[in-house]
């Protein structure tokens, strides 16, 4: 699993470990990985051009002392100094290895083009809203400029414990972050400035408390995704309703359902009125069909959790049906039209039994009366704020899916591709995290595991090209084979 942290987090742990080590070793230790990674990067440390952009805290601080080792080995490194201060000490070992300082005028395009690295120490965790003048200015310059850049600690402008970019901010090739990972990091917009994020152990570990923010390796989903054993039958691995579809949208139930049978429910019972009922029969022979002429499940069985909304409309069957879902006293996966009449009649979401929204920014948006660009800058805050207003779980959607209950660690998912965003994506998740939810998985495994899933078959699947939903459906058992270290062509 890997974890991440808030920016107060990580100040409180790093203040307990500096009280117990002599001054200035734990950037020593920063700026000694900062210096590795960045020496990587390039062909050849002697000789190469690299320029450090130092701003006036220790974030600049790190930046000089890598500057400094890459100086010692034969770089030609240059600084521009944009604080109202420099680090002292950074400056003094920095100018003794032969650094130089610039003035600003060195990232001038003509410039820039001479430089082979440069390295971002404007700001790091002390950053506080958009970045100010002059700053901003040289971080649009290297921006426009095709030379690889290396964040320290943090893209400058990027907001390390939301990943908000209120405005201008670093694009880096590497992020070189030191202790551990910020949450800022792995989130949208903030996780699409950092490029690879590589970790340098500062021996922060023992100080961290519980995280903010969690990823999940594909050892974590292997572990947390059930297996049928000798004794299951297709009751026991979990029955999954779904209502879902229209005699407008009738491809919406027919992917919801592929998607759940092929992420492993041991049935799936479908309960929609004749027009997807036969796109449904047609496609999925395995699902156990309801064709239903009032809007109410009395008649389809006994189900382990239900999917409701994607293509179900949003007229008054679909809300009386969508009434009748929410009575049963099973988990309930609400997404797409549910979603919208969910925002209308709240009443609806008065239930004991676990509830998984699935919703975009959009969505969440008509859903908590928020702005739906607010959503997008800051996706950890608004899936939290959702889920504890709310009572239940909730998976935003995005290139960067967010997993938020109270209480617990936002997960964060990003085996997506962007070839993912095509029409009917959304209803293939929910049937895939809706068979985790009826398999047994409670909502913050099924809505984490279903999203990793989900995200893997939608790579395997673009390989690079575009997709349609029904491939995603198709390379399910790929993602899940992938996960458990299987060979993707046995069973
Ligand atoms: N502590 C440790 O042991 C270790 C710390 N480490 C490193 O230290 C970093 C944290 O250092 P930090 O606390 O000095 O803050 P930092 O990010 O450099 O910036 C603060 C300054 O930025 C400025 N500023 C703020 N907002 C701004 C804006 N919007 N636009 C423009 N300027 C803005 C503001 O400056 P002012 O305006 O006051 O001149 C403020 O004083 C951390 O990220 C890591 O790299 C590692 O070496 C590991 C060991
Ligand atoms: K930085």
């Amino acid at each position: 699993m890997r974890t991440a942290y808030t920016a107060d987090q990580i100040r409180a742990a790093e203040h307990v470990l500096m009280a117990r080590l002599p001054e200035g070793s734990l950037m020593r230790r920063a700026a000694s990985g900062l210096a590795t990674v960045s020496a990587a990067l390039l062909p050849m440390v002697y000789g190469s051009r690299v320029l450090l952009l130092v701003g006036s805290g220790d974030n600049g601080g790190d930046a000089l002392y890598a500057g400094m080792l890459l100086a010692r080995r034969g770089a030609r490194v240059e600084a521009i100094l944009a604080g109202t201060r420099t680090h002292e000490a950074g400056l003094e070992a920095f100018r003794l290895a032969g650094g130089r300082v610039v003035g600003p005028e060195a990232v001038d395009r003509a410039d820039l083009s001479f430089v082979d690295l440069v390295l971002d120490g404007l700001v790091g965790i002390g950053v506080t809203g958009a970045l100010r003048e002059p700053y901003a200015g040289l971080v649009r310059a290297v921006n426009a400029a095709p030379v690889p850049v290396v964040a320290v600690d943090v893209p400058s402008g990027v907001d390390a414990s939301t990943g908000r970019v209120p405005g201008t901010a670093i694009e880096a090739q590497v992020t070189v972050t030191m202790g551990a990972y910020k949450a800022g990091l792995l989130v949208d917009p903030g996780a699409a400035h950092a490029g690879v994020v590589e970790l340098v152990d500062i021996g922060l570990g023992p100080y961290l408390p519980d995280p903010d923010v969690v990823v999940l390796t594909p050892e974590d989903v292997a572990e947390l995704l059930p297996r049928p054993s000798n004794e299951s039958d297709k009751y026991r691995r979990g029955v999954l309703g779904v209502a879902a579809g229209s005699v407008q949208y009738t491809g919406a139930a027919v992917l919801t359902v592929g998607g759940a049978l092929r992420a492993g429910a041991g049935m799936v019972r479908y309960a929609g009125q004749s027009a997807p009922v036969g796109q449904v029969r047609a496609h999925w022979p395995e699902a156990v069909i309801t064709e239903l002429d009032r809007p109410s499940i009395g008649e389809v069985g006994r189900v382990q959790a239900w999917v409701l909304g994607p293509g179900l409309g949003t007229d008054d069957w679909a809300h009386e049906l969508a009434r009748s879902v929410l009575a049963s006293d099973v988990p309930v996966l609400i997404d797409a039209d549910a979603l919208t009449l969910v925002a209308r009649d709240r009443s609806l979401l008065r239930r004991t039994a676990p509830v998984l929204i699935t919703p975009h920014a959009g969505e969440l948006a008509r859903l908590t009366r928020a702005d739906r660009d607010q959503i997008e800058a800051a996706r950890l805050e608004h899936a939290h704020r959702a889920a504890t207003e709310l009572g239940v779980t909730v998976l935003l959607k995005g290139s960067t899916t967010v997993v938020a209950e109270q209480h617990r660690p936002a997960r964060v998912n990003r085996t997506g591709t962007s070839w993912l965003a095509t029409g009917g994506t959304g209803d293939v998740l929910s049937g895939v995290a809706g068979a985790l939810l009826a398999q047994g998985l409670g909502c913050y495994e099924a809505g984490s595991c279903g999203a990793y899933l989900h995200g893997l078959a939608g790579r395997i699947a673009a390989h690079g090209a575009p997709l349609t939903a029904a491939d995603v459906v198709a390379e399910i058992p790929s993602a899940i084979r992938t996960v458990r270290g299987e060979p993707r062509s046995t069973t």
